[in-house]
């Protein structure tokens, strides 16, 4: 067994930036490395782990994506994520580089201190930890009201408590990265990605670089080995969250919804649309099928912004069931989104 620790990237990032377009980026651009990748995803119905299985490839075959959907990571690290790391590791090829998607809701600090684990820290090491964040969301104030207010406030007192559920979430995302990629810089004009980039600098406990990307894309060597062994600096990742006990996922609730079959792709997008935009929606995604066609449409939203795209063949165990994983702030009104969603076109 070689005695290098094997290097392991965190890719962390609030609902929808582009964590999964930035894994499956790095699945297609391996460099020579064989990848595992294990995904998290809030809810038990995993559509990330699809999507990367469908780049599965010679260096990161299907069975080196493993999904972990039995709650959120940063909860369940001893029960879950020791036991799935550790059998990684035992394989008989194991691999030389391991991606970690984390849920949009999860608190990366926790997670980092796993790598504490007796079992764990002489085999493996963080590489660093990428946040992805929404330039668009960013620039929009949905995780900070006003950059230069946040900054105020902070100066004024360190441990002010001015934050939202999502601010908070994002905030600890940001706080823990050695690098943040900026994404999405296709849906923001100049003067917006200033903001963004603003918000962004505002929240940094230090100086990091902050890469602008779209569709996740971004040169691997950028983001895979940085050898930051973040796993021996968490003073300098300060977080409101600094241990699993101290949260929970209350702050925000996810449906998963049954839809009927739909005439086009166009209605599906334009039913998430409006759904979204009346009930405050932060994300949907699943796949739904159409009518007269083989395959699968995979659906996503994220806030009002909704894409859908013919993905593949429905699988055999789930023929032509259409599901959408919902996911909203604490108290949406999951009857409404429900009944909205599942209405005849
Ligand atoms: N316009 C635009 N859309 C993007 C970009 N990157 C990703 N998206 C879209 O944003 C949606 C969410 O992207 P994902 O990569 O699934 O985001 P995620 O962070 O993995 O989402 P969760 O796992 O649900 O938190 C998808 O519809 C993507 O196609 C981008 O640069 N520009």
């Amino acid at each position: 067994m070689s005695l290098e620790k094997i290097p392991v990237t965190i890719v962390t990032g609030f609902l929808g930036a582009g964590k999964t377009s930035l894994v499956r980026h790095l699945m297609e651009n391996p460099q020579g490395r064989r990848l595992a990748v294990l995904v998290n995803e809030f809810g038990d119905v995993g559509i990330d782990g699809e999507i990367l299985k469908g780049c599965a490839d010679p260096t990161c075959p299907a069975d080196a994506i493993v999904e972990l959907t039995n709650g959120c990571l940063c909860c369940t690290v001893a029960d879950e994520f020791v036991p799935t790391i550790t059998a990684l590791l035992a394989r008989p090829t194991p691999p030389d580089h391991i991606l970690i998607e984390t849920s949009g809701l999860a608190l990366p600090k926790p997670l980092l201190k796993a790598f504490d684990w007796p079992d764990l820290r002489t085999r493996i090491t963080v590489d660093g930890v990428i946040a992805v964040a929404d330039a668009e969301a960013v620039a929009d104030g949905r995780f900070a009201p006003d950059p230069a207010a946040v900054a105020d406030q902070r100066r004024a007192d360190e441990s002010i408590d001015h934050d939202t559920p999502l601010g908070e979430v994002f905030e600890d995302q940001v706080a823990c990265a050695d690098i943040v990629i900026l994404n999405k810089t296709d849906l923001v004009d100049a003067p917006a990605l200033v903001k963004a980039r603003d918000t962004v600098q505002a929240e940094l406990p230090r100086r990091i670089p902050v890469v602008e990307a779209r569709e996740g894309r971004v040169d691997p060597r950028v983001v895979l080995g940085l050898g930051a062994a973040a796993e021996t600096d968490l003073e300098a990742r300060k977080t409101h969250h600094e241990d699993h006990e101290a949260h929970d996922h209350d702050d925000f609730e996810t449906v998963v919804v049954t839809l009927p079959e739909h005439a086009s792709a166009d209605a599906v997008v334009a039913r998430v649309e409006a759904v979204a935009r009346q009930h405050g929606v932060l994300r949907a995604k699943g796949y739904v099928a159409i009518t007269g066609k083989p395959m699968r449409l995979l659906v996503q939203g994220v806030g009002t912004r909704v894409r859908a795209q013919f993905d593949r063949p429905w699988p055999a165990e789930t023929p032509r069931l259409s599901r959408l994983v919902v996911i909203g702030e604490k108290g949406f009104d999951q009857a409404a989104v429900t009944a909205a969603l599942q209405s005849p076109a």
